[in-house]
């Protein structure tokens, strides 16, 4: 079998992927839409706008062409943006091959239709057999992935092969990857910590302490496995790597653009400025919209989506948001996380 894998969009998380793909020898083709980023890391070995001045593999090669990115390639790696995910698969589409594993790691919903990403993956690539699938998500800043920090993640799939497959390319001593058949658990937990993590930007931006950021972080649990199981995702997948896992690493990191933004806002600039002076991909403001929409599609009470909503796109202030999150009426604690719901997982 051949040895080539190929990310798709050299971005901070693509870039990362490819290195530690390359650190495994295997032979990697970073696919990207600028040809001037594929000239520096081609030439230089670097990709100074997301990752600085970080050498990169020389094993690593890039290229603009889709059709000789996916030629012949055991796996495809696809790390866009949600927002261009959908545009990034139907230029996939008359190059990939049903034996190629597919695999991707973004964290969000495609906005106007709620889809996630597997969902819009199987829908522009007909022809692939979307059970066979997979999710890479986890608690992995591509900051600290370049580096070979040690670092925990999870690939989830309907398919076990597919996923040991992706498995098996991607753990190495640094990089240590579980498995998971939750696909839905695994995305939706993925893309909503980023909401929460927004919030603890804001927290801590407005000097509230740590007492406030745990209660940020347990209470935004609990929404995300509200919604998360009312999605047919498994209630323990939100205890694991790509639930807790993910949101402690995106609350308190000084890597997370989403922290970064929220902390940002709390300072007064706005939203759009922040996301400007970001100049790399902020997943969790379109997800709050998303959030807020699902919450009300399937009936399920978020009440710090709705507030993170409401600051940021009707200009509620964010000490009045919380406010309000405090005041709410007088709940039970355990009643609201574990609602009886009807699922695959416990019947
Ligand atoms: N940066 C990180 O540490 C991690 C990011 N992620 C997720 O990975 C996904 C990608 O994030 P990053 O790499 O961080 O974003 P980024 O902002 O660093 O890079 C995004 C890249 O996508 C490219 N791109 C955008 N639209 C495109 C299109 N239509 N066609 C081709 N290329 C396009 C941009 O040119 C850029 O190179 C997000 O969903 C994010 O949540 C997941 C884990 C870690
Ligand atoms: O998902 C991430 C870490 O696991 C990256 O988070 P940010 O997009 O907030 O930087």
């Amino acid at each position: 079998m051949s040895d080539k894998v190929s990310v798709l969009v050299a971005g901070s998380w693509g870039t990362a992927i490819a290195s530690v793909l390359a650190e495994n020898q295997l032979d990697v083709m970073l696919w990207s839409r600028n040809q001037q980023q594929v000239t520096e890391i081609n030439n230089e070995h670097r990709n100074h706008r997301f990752l600085g001045d970080v050498e990169l593999s020389p094993g690593i090669r890039a290229t603009t062409s889709m059709e000789e990115a996916l030629h012949e390639a055991r796996a495809v790696f696809v790390v866009a943006p949600s927002a261009s995910m959908r545009e990034v698969a139907s230029q996939m589409r008359p190059f990939l091959r049903q034996e190629t594993i597919l695999v991707h790691a973004t964290k969000g919903f495609e906005a106007m239709s709620l889809r996630r990403m597997s969902t819009v993956l199987a829908e522009e690539l007909p022809h692939y057999d979307p059970s066979t699938i997979v999710v890479l998500s986890g608690p992995s800043h591509a900051e600290e992935v370049i580096k070979q920090c040690p670092t925990t993640v999870v690939v989830a799939s309907e398919n076990i092969e597919a996923a040991e497959a992706a498995q098996d390319l991607l753990i190495n001593s640094y990089f240590r990857v579980y498995t998971n058949p939750d696909v839905v658990g695994v995305e939706v937990g993925g893309a909503l910590k980023n909401i929460i993590a927004l919030g603890a930007g804001l927290t801590d931006g407005l000097g509230y302490g740590d007492n406030a950021k745990a209660a940020l972080l347990t209470r935004g649990l609990a929404e995300i496995s509200r919604l998360g199981t009312a999605m047919g995702g498994n209630p323990l997948t939100f205890a694991g790597l790509a639930g807790i896992g993910d949101l402690v690493v995106t609350c308190t990191s000084k890597h997370s653009r989403n922290w970064r933004a929220g902390y940002t806002l709390a300072q007064g600039e706005p939203l759009d400025s922040v996301l400007q002076q970001m100049g790399m991909v902020v997943e969790g403001v379109k997800t709050t919209q998303a959030a807020y929409r699902l919450s009300r599609e399937h009936g399920i009470t978020m009440p710090i989506a709705d507030e993170l909503y409401a600051v940021l796109f009707e200009g509620k202030s964010p000490k009045a948001a919380a406010q309000d999150l405090m005041g709410r009426g007088r709940t039970h604690e355990i009643e609201e996380v574990a609602k009886p719901v009807q699922t695959k997982w416990f019947g």
